[in-house]
């Protein structure tokens, strides 16, 4: 028996970070009874599935191969087959899935195959992504991979590891530089995270029953201003990591509601333009057409998730707020946009009548 659509959680973090110690010593937790483990190593060795299989009795394993995008196909068969396994009674429970990719993977196709294949997406919901950071090679592998930038931006927690070796200094550092690539993750360290703390990121919260809108988006969004924000960390001291710089959180917040086409077009253009630079996008808007009900949006890149309904605000706070993640996004262009298509155009940008006509009417927009 399953309850579709099923948690996947998304485990990823530089080589060596220490996702398979953490993952092991998770499996031991009974809040992951149930739950089915993909191991994506890269090169021959299988030796995870071999501490995994140790670790806990009832593991499934299901697959070989690098989760980058070449092999983005296997990664969907895996849970397709999950899913017919589910159907046929080959497999009894299926609570949770949690998906190890390899240090060395953009995470952005993996997220892309839970959410953007339509079946799958019936299936499986991203609960969320789980971003261990190496408290020792961490700051190097940030300044040197631009894939650890990414893992880091798009996290919905980050989990330093090896603490216990690296000095208080430089683990203070590296959180501050964390929270300024991603303020809206929360910083665990990974000896005293546990099961609670890392799974259960979505919308719904299950200790409450309900839907936190304020927990899934951070503190980032959480601001009562009405216009656009551009967290770009100005002024902080960020000499040293230049390209820190190249990920933004954009926190758009409106109050009051937008028509559907405002919010569509906002989408379209933004995916069309710069799709690839997005890199997370979760919001939640209040409609002129149905404003009892809000409409939840979450995408990777240039897929979003079908976008959803809630049956009632989840607390008082109405009106839209979106956070979206960008990777070399031309400045404000974001926020430039939305003030555009929500009809607070800045004296330099057209109304969104104009740029409805033509999209490239947007100052800043390359051609
Ligand atoms: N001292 C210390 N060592 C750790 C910690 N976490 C992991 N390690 C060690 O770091 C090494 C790598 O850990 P793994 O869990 O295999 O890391 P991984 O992210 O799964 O590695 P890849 O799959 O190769 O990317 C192992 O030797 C672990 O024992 C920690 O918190 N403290």
């Amino acid at each position: 028996m399953a309850v579709f659509p099923i948690p996947v959680t998304v485990l990823t973090g530089f080589l060596g970070a220490g996702k398979t110690t953490l993952l092991n010593r998770l499996l031991k937790d009974p809040a992951l009874t149930d739950t089915a483990v993909i191991i994506n190593e890269y090169g021959e060795v299988a030796i995870d599935h071999l501490l995994v299989e140790q670790a806990s009795d009832g593991i499934i394993q299901l697959s070989d191969g690098c989760l980058c995008c070449t092999v983005r196909g296997e990664l969907v068969d895996t849970l397709a087959d999950l899913v017919d396994r589910l159907q046929t009674g080959r497999i009894g429970k299926l609570a949770r899935i949690v998906i190890e990719t390899t240090g060395l993977a953009d995470p952005a196709p993996v997220l892309q195959s839970i959410m953007g294949h339509p079946a799958l997406v019936q299936a499986f919901r991203l609960d969320g992504v789980v971003t261990l950071v190496d408290a020792v090679n961490g700051a190097a592998s940030l300044d040197a991979h631009v894939e650890a930038l990414k893992q880091a931006a798009v996290a919905d927690r980050l989990v330093l590891t090896k603490t216990d070796l690296a000095d208080a200094d430089g683990i203070e550092a590296l959180k501050a530089r964390l929270k300024a690539i991603n303020p809206g993750a929360r910083i665990l360290d990974a000896g005293k995270a546990d099961a609670a703390d890392l799974l259960d990121c979505g919308l719904y919260d299950p200790a409450t029953k309900s839907a936190d809108v304020r927990r899934w988006l951070g503190e980032a969004a959480d601001e009562h201003h009405d216009h656009g924000h551009d967290h770009d960390h100005d002024g902080h001291d960020h000499h040293h990591h230049r390209h820190d710089d190249r990920v933004k959180t954009h926190a758009l917040v409106h109050d009051g509601a937008v028509p559907f086409s405002a919010i569509e077009a906002f989408l379209d253009l933004l995916r069309s333009q710069h799709g690839d630079k997005l890199l997370r996008m979760k919001g939640v808007i209040e409609l002129v057409e149905d404003p009892s009900r809000p409409l939840v949006i979450h995408g990777v890149q240039r897929l979003l998730h079908p976008p959803a309904r809630l049956p009632t605000w989840p607390d008082e706070r109405r009106g839209t707020r979106l956070v979206l993640i960008t990777l070399d996004m031309p400045h404000d262009y974001v926020e430039r946009l939305f003030a555009a298509l929500t009809n607070r155009p800045r004296v330099d940008t057209p109304d969104r009548a104009v740029l409805e006509h033509n999209p490239l009417a947007i100052a800043g927009l390359p051609r």
